[in-house]
């Protein structure tokens, strides 16, 4: 069995419970209260900018040119096709700049974005590679399992679109074949550490849906500074 396919066989059940996760279907069926997506479209800009970092991490680790080449052509699409749909939807969504600007990371997100970055400074490039795929694959088979569902709502359908598509499939085999490509060439302990990697970012696959769907906060809310008062007052 590849190394891709030992490491999907083992994060099954926690993949199982992003696909029934109430997020995900609701998404599916059109019932999705739209401030949890709101939400989500927030925190997963957040996301994205830093994915698309550690994208580039990514290139400047990989072993050869035509890898770093791949890689900053990833980190490339992250931006255009995963940015360009959240702006679209921040515009739909009425998602003001003042909102954008006093935006504050949830703890899953800023848990998941810490968990990346920590894989690829303290790794190599299959450590990179490792934590971020579930990232691709995971949403590349949700894609595919709500390819058939027609909800109502047009920005639901949209996100359904852009996962489910020939271009996306293209880019996560990419990835897949490269993770099976390095973990030819390093060592069971190096394997074992990239199977946690991707272990732990499936999980927070997971976590994030729940993030959205609850609505997560820090437990302690900020307190608004003067500077952020006056803003507010200024503006309102
Ligand atoms: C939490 C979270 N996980 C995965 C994705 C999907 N995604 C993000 S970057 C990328 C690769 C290049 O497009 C993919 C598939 C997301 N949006 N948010």
């Amino acid at each position: 069995m590849s190394f891709s396919a030992q490491l999907r066989k083992e994060v099954d059940p926690i993949w199982k419970a992003s696909f029934h996760h109430p997020f995900v279907k609701e998404l599916g069926e059109g019932t999705l209260d739209l401030r949890c997506f709101r939400y989500y479209v927030l925190q997963d800009s957040y996301y994205l900018t830093h994915f698309a970092k550690v994208q580039a991490l990514g290139a400047a680790m990989a072993n050869d040119l035509k890898m770093t080449a791949r890689m900053a052509h990833h980190a490339q699409s992250t931006y255009e096709a995963e940015l360009s749909l959240h702006e679209n939807f921040m515009k739909q969504l009425g998602i003001t700049d003042e909102e954008k600007a006093s935006f504050v990371p949830a703890p899953t997100a800023y848990a998941y974005v810490s968990h990346m970055y920590r894989a690829a400074f303290a790794g190599h490039f299959g450590d990179i590679l490792a934590a971020i795929l579930p990232c691709y694959w995971l949403y590349y088979e949700i894609g595919e399992k709500l390819k058939e569902c027609r909800p109502k709502e047009p920005i639901y359908q949209k996100w359904i679109a852009a996962y489910g598509s020939d271009w996306f499939r293209e880019l996560v085999e990419e990835q897949i074949a490269r993770l099976d490509e390095i973990a030819e060439t390093v060592t069971e302990v190096e394997r074992e550490r990239m199977k946690q990697h991707f272990w732990i970012s499936s999980q927070y696959e997971y976590l994030f849906w729940d993030m959205a769907y609850r609505l997560e906060t820090w437990p302690i809310q900020r307190k608004e500074t003067e500077c952020d008062a006056n803003e507010r007052i200024k503006t309102s």
